[in-house]
């Protein structure tokens, strides 16, 4: 709030001020100056005096104002008012501008593209053909393969190459909400529309995407309720906000991922025919690691690049057996599960180490925290190879006890949450800062 100081005029350079007009007299070259638009009332109320700016900013009537005004006092007595006009349009248009870009930033978070799906295997190949093909038209595409083989990476990757690439790329995990949230989340709610509702309703992920892709992931678990509201959707390119009676038209790509066998549970009743053809338009399954082996060794490499940034290793070998001993593995959680391994292999090693070796793999596969053949002295079991800066060290071990906990619970993130302790939105949140 623009506020003018408490105004109080005693004797300045000897002189004695008996009335405002003579104080007047005396800074009228400021008030000419000023860029904010001032008027002086005498004791009476009377308009005494209005700088050259005020004419111009109030009667222009087209500018966002904020206004304060202060009572004058010469010895103590009331001897008239000043009120300032501040022009805050300018302010407001940035505010609005930052606000926007904001949002955009929030919901931009297509960060890869195709050159970050590794793997030479000839079905993945087959998927990424595909997947570049529908890229470029507008069609619905849905993603189909076991949890952690890459759906989301794919999902980036398509919006990243689409002619929508500029604008915004909005996902939201079906799973993870409960229906009536995943209502007013989708399609947003007009104000008062039920209890705790913001002011001014909210807009939803639908509009949010408006002109670039929405990310329907996990959408086999979508209750039948809210499917007909997703079919009513995309048949009429218009949403209908929680609360409102009114439509809205949308322009969205929709890409939609599932791990469910859709098939069975349209002939079990339990997911709608009219909407799966409806998503069903472009279909690419990305095939699971076990039937990708031959792209073990080019992802290991590839995440152990990333895993050394992370957590100041400096490993640049993975040993024959250590990579044959990870091939035999089936690999149920998929890349998402490789990367647990490799991650807990390189947080059991020390800094200096430059070589993966199988007996590391395999400690790390049967989830032993540590080599027994390089266990190093520990402080009340905390392994030395913790980052000596406090902040790091507990990033490491909040990422190690997620990521347990998580697989312990075989990917569900409910049971995890309960199982660490934390409300499942918190999970979620640490799980966004982790990068896990
Ligand atoms: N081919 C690949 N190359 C490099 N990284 C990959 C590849 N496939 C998956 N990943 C990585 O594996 C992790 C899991 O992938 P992603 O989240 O895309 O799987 P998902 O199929 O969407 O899993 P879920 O169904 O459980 O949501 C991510 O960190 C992703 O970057």
């Amino acid at each position: 709030m623009y506020k003018v100081a408490a105004i109080s005029c005693k004797k300045v350079n000897d002189m004695e001020w008996t009335d405002v007009k003579e104080i007047l007299e005396e800074v009228k070259p400021v008030l000419k100056a000023t860029s904010d638009a001032i008027c002086v009332l005498d004791r009476y109320g009377n308009t005494i005096y209005e700088n050259p700016l005020y004419e111009i900013m109030l009667k222009r009537g087209n500018v966002e104002i904020v206004s304060d005004s202060k009572d004058i006092y010469i010895d103590g007595k009331k001897a008239g008012r000043v009120i300032v006009y501040h022009d805050i349009s300018e302010v407001n248009r940035l505010r609005r501008e930052l606000d926007r870009l904001n949002q955009k930033l929030r919901k931009v978070e297509a960060k890869y593209s195709f050159k970050d799906i590794i793997g030479e295997n000839e079905k993945l190949q087959e998927a990424i053909n595909i997947a570049r093909t529908a890229a470029m038209t507008p069609a619905t595409i849905m993603l189909r393969g076991e949890s952690g083989t890459g759906k989301e990476i794919f999902a980036n990757a398509i919006h990243n190459t689409s002619p929508r690439r500029n604008e915004k790329f909005v996902k939201i995990n079906c799973s993870s909400i409960p229906d009536e949230l995943l209502e007013s989340e989708l399609f947003g709610y007009k104000e008062g529309a039920f209890t705790g509702a913001q002011r001014g309703g909210k807009k939803g992920l639908f509009q949010e995407a408006d002109k670039g892709s929405l990310f329907l992931d996990e959408i086999g678990d979508v209750s039948p309720r809210m499917q007909v509201k997703i079919l009513r959707a995309l048949q009429e390119k218009e949403i209908m906000p929680v609360g409102s009676t009114e439509s809205i038209p949308i322009d969205v790509r929709i890409i939609c991922a599932t791990n469910k066998p859709l098939e069975k549970m349209i002939e079990e009743g339990e997911f709608r025919e009219d909407l799966y053809y409806r998503l069903n338009v472009f279909p690419i399954k990305i095939p699971p690691l076990r039937e990708r082996k031959d792209d073990i060794e080019a992802i290991s490499m590839y995440l152990l690049n990333q895993y050394n940034d992370y957590y100041g290793r400096k490993v640049t070998t993975i040993e024959k057996d250590a990579i044959k001993l990870l091939k035999k593995s089936d690999w149920p959680g998929n890349v998402r599960e490789l990367q647990n391994v490799l991650s807990r292999a390189l947080i059991n090693l020390s800094g200096d180490e430059e070589v993966l070796t199988a007996e590391d793999i395999e400690a790390s596969i049967n989830g032993e925290d540590a080599r027994p053949r390089k266990a190093k002295a520990s402080y009340a079991g905390v392994p030395d190879t913790l980052p000596t800066e406090l902040t790091a060290a507990l990033k490491q071990v909040e990422t190690v006890v997620i990521k347990r906990a998580i697989e312990n619970a075989a990917g569900d993130k409910n049971r995890a949450a309960v199982a660490l302790g934390i409300p499942l939105r918190t999970l979620y949140y640490k799980c966004k800062k982790l990068g896990i």
